[in-house]
């Protein structure tokens, strides 16, 4: 081999080795990539535990500001409003009423048709229309001539042969929002959740909004009650089962209500109905307690959004945000690694990646995680490994699993306030004699997310037998109520007439 050969094959030789070490090197460094991403995971897994004893935690603190709700205006973040709602259909209401819904994203508009029997319940032309995005900040004339402008349409559709022509139509205004009332039938705006902001609507009666909106088209309506979402679920559950005392909706917004006894309601000493008892709107969303487990993410979201420093359970656990916490995440590890390739300037928008896709990429069940692929590349995250998908896939099972389980403790929360938990409320301990006394308890739950997303239904439920134990669960049901803000809100409506 002459010279010249002998320094090509050195050279050669030399090449391969750096080329192989640039290998190992890249591969050194994509591996601590990906630690770096696991750890991120682990970390955000360790922030979001919720082992029993802390779920427990959470019941109790719920119980505990329940009662100072109720002690006096102001005494916990949680609102505990009167809705004086005292007497919920009982299957004898009779006659046409109509409900219009407004909720955090949706609008919906039905009439039900009551026969005087708890089996003659026909619930007739619901309509579910997504609320246009313009409305949610601009002024009360425009939202609620809008609402007017739909429920006219609904009308018209009716036709002439309907047998409610000619009559003035009663109709119940479900409205997701917290309301401070003054009768059954009117109320002023608190404040708005769930992305609202119509700021000059605060403090404004919001069925005398609607009424006037309904006047000013000529419509022969009547604003009969204006009704929380939940309380509309909580009817519809009393209608169909007596023993039905809470009623909590998991939607864009999460909230509760139910029946508590007028002489627990110190704030309002001296208020009589004539059941001694009364719906009371807890709106949980402003729930907060140091047992709540938060992560920098939960922080973040919260700092960014319209309502900072508000509405911090509902940020944990409802539609609008499980999908805004799993992006934060996702946003985070790509930050920190390339493992979803060159940062996709989509994943800084806030709430791009919706709660429904989430709970799609958690269920995905396709070998190769195909639905997951598909979301990212949404996202503009193209061409991602299947063990970053299955990553995704995990990041969602913690943010929802967490959701779920925190709802039950909510839950449960509420269940011990009334006495139903098995603990005999939250001030006695009961034998276990007395414990077999235990009342059935219906939960009537409804709302998009709980209705929708297996898994946070799954998660949720599985949690309230533990917190319970098993032989308390065996008295409470939960049971789904599709469309019971809307359809329970009517029957409300019906109750009053008779
Ligand atoms: N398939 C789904 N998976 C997960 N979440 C869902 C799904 N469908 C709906 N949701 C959640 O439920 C919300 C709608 O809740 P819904 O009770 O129907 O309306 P609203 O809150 O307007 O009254 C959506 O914004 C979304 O957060």
């Amino acid at each position: 081999m002459g010279k010249v050969a002998v320094a090509f094959a050195a050279a050669a030789v030399l090449v391969s080795c750096s080329v192989a070490a640039v290998m190992v090197g890249r591969r050194i460094k994509s591996r601590a990539k990906w630690r770096a991403v696991v750890e991120i995971l682990k970390e955000m897994e360790e922030a979001c535990r919720t082992p029993v004893g802390r779920l427990r935690q959470v019941v109790d603190a719920m119980a505990v500001e329940m009662h100072a709700g109720l002690a006096s205006e102001g005494g916990s973040k949680l609102k505990m409003l009167l809705t004086f709602v005292h007497h919920l259909p009982n299957g004898t209401e009779k006659g046409t009423y109509y409900a219009l819904h407004l909720g955090g994203t949706y609008f919906r508009i039905l009439r039900v048709h009551l026969g005087g029997e708890r089996s003659y319940l026909d619930v007739q032309d619901v309509e579910r229309h997504p609320i246009p995005s313009h409305l949610m900040n601009s002024t009360s004339e425009v939202l609620f001539n809008f609402l007017a402008f739909s429920m006219e349409r609904f009308i018209e559709k009716e036709g002439k042969e309907s047998n409610s022509q000619g009559v003035k139509r009663e109709l119940a205004f479900t409205f997701s929002f917290p309301v401070k009332h003054s009768s059954i039938s009117s109320g002023v705006l608190i404040k708005w959740t769930k992305g609202f902001e119509i700021s000059e609507m605060v403090g404004k009666d919001v069925a005398e909004c609607l009424q006037g909106a309904l006047n000013r088209r000529g419509l022969d309506i009547h604003v009969a009650a204006l009704v929380n979402d939940t309380v509309g679920a909580l009817s519809l559950g009393y209608y169909h089962d007596p023993d039905t005392v809470v009623a909590v909706v998991f939607g864009t917004g999460s909230n509760a209500c139910y029946l508590e006894r007028t002489d627990a309601i110190i704030k309002s000493q001296g208020l009589l109905t004539t059941s001694g008892s009364v719906v009371v709107n807890m709106e949980w969303g402003n729930f907060w307690s140091s047992h709540l487990p938060r992560t920098s993410y939960d922080i973040d979201l919260d700092a960014e959004s319209s309502n900072p420093n508000d509405m911090g359970f509902e940020k944990m656990i409802a539609g609008l945000y499980l999908g805004d916490i799993v992006r934060r995440v996702i946003r985070h590890m790509s930050q920190v690694s390339d493992i979803f390739g060159p940062t996709s300037s989509m994943l800084s928008e806030p709430y791009v990646l919706r709660t429904n896709s989430v709970s799609a990429m958690h269920e995905d069940d396709t070998p190769e995680l195909q639905q997951v692929a598909r979301i990212l590349k949404d996202l503009g995250v193209s061409d991602v490994p299947l063990k970053v998908r299955k990553l995704v896939v995990k990041i969602c099972d913690v943010v929802t699993r967490r959701a779920g389980r925190l709802a039950a403790a909510g839950i449960a929360g509420i269940l011990k306030k009334v006495g139903r938990d098995g603990s005999g409320g939250i001030t006695s301990g009961r034998s276990r004699s007395e414990m077999r006394m235990q009342k059935r308890t219906v939960v009537a739950v409804e709302g998009g997310l709980y209705m929708n997303y297996t898994m946070f239904r799954e998660y949720m439920e599985e949690a309230l037998v533990e917190i319970l134990g098993e032989e308390v669960s065996q008295y409470v049901v939960v049971k789904a109520m599709e469309d019971g803000s809307s359809i329970g809100s009517a029957l409300l409506v019906a109750s009053l007439q008779s």
